[in-house]
């Protein structure tokens, strides 16, 4: 059993949507406030859908692209909340249909090793010369993020916009780059160091981070 860590829950703020995380280990040292986009439930899918739009809206978006499995509820929401049909999902794990599909690796921290971000050549039409929003739950390492940018380019669409439900820590802007510059978010999580049982928020990851 993981040991049960104290607090064991991250109050956020999505915005102006309350949510109480759970803190759970990543590794023995590290822990995160936890947040699954698909056990929220409807009316929180709506809220998020509804200010993701609000967000993205300026940049003026043909079509929203995410990946599997997180990201889904937050295309189908922004999507909605934008008046767009079509939206573009990247598999995680290789289908049958995608023998043949654009590739791109990502690093992630609540899965092990390295994976692949894969894009359906059958969705490059969606994407060639459109103006593309790339959204996602989380961005932690930034690494699905710049894999999505880098799979929307390759399919010849452009990237105006990135949208997150939460930003996770700063990791993510050096791996981003310049495409941090793009980015949006509703909320923002830290990092907990982890000391025996207890966890204590590591001030460098706060949304106004304390210097060490
Ligand atoms: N806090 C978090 N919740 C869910 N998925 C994540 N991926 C990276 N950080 C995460």
């Amino acid at each position: 059993m993981e040991p049960r860590l104290t607090p064991s829950q991250y109050g956020c703020d999505l915005a102006g949507w309350p949510l109480d995380l759970p803190i759970v280990p990543v590794n023995p040292t590290l822990a995160i406030a936890l947040f699954m986009t698909i056990d929220g439930g409807v009316l929180l899918g709506e809220h998020i859908g509804r200010e993701m739009a609000k967000r993205l809206a300026p940049s003026k978006p043909d079509i929203i692209v995410s990946a599997a499995t997180l990201g889904i509820p937050v295309a189908i929401e922004a999507s909605r909340g934008l008046g767009l049909d079509r939206y573009v999902i990247a598999q995680k794990s290789p289908k049958v249909h995608l023998g043949d599909a654009l590739v791109e690796p990502v690093v992630s921290i609540t899965s092990k090793g390295q994976q692949n971000l894969l894009l359906d050549r059958n969705a490059i039409p969606l994407l060639a010369g459109k103006r593309v929003a790339v959204v996602d739950d989380v961005v932690a390492t930034g690494s699905s993020l710049k894999a999505l940018c880098n799979l929307v380019r390759k399919a010849s669409g452009e990237v105006v916009s990135i949208g997150v439900v939460l930003t996770e820590a700063h990791d993510w802007r050096a791996v981003l780059g310049e495409d941090a510059d793009l980015l949006v978010s509703l909320g923002h999580i830290p990092q907990f160091e982890i000391r025996g049982d207890e966890v204590s928020v590591i001030p460098e990851t706060l949304a106004h981070p304390v210097p060490a």
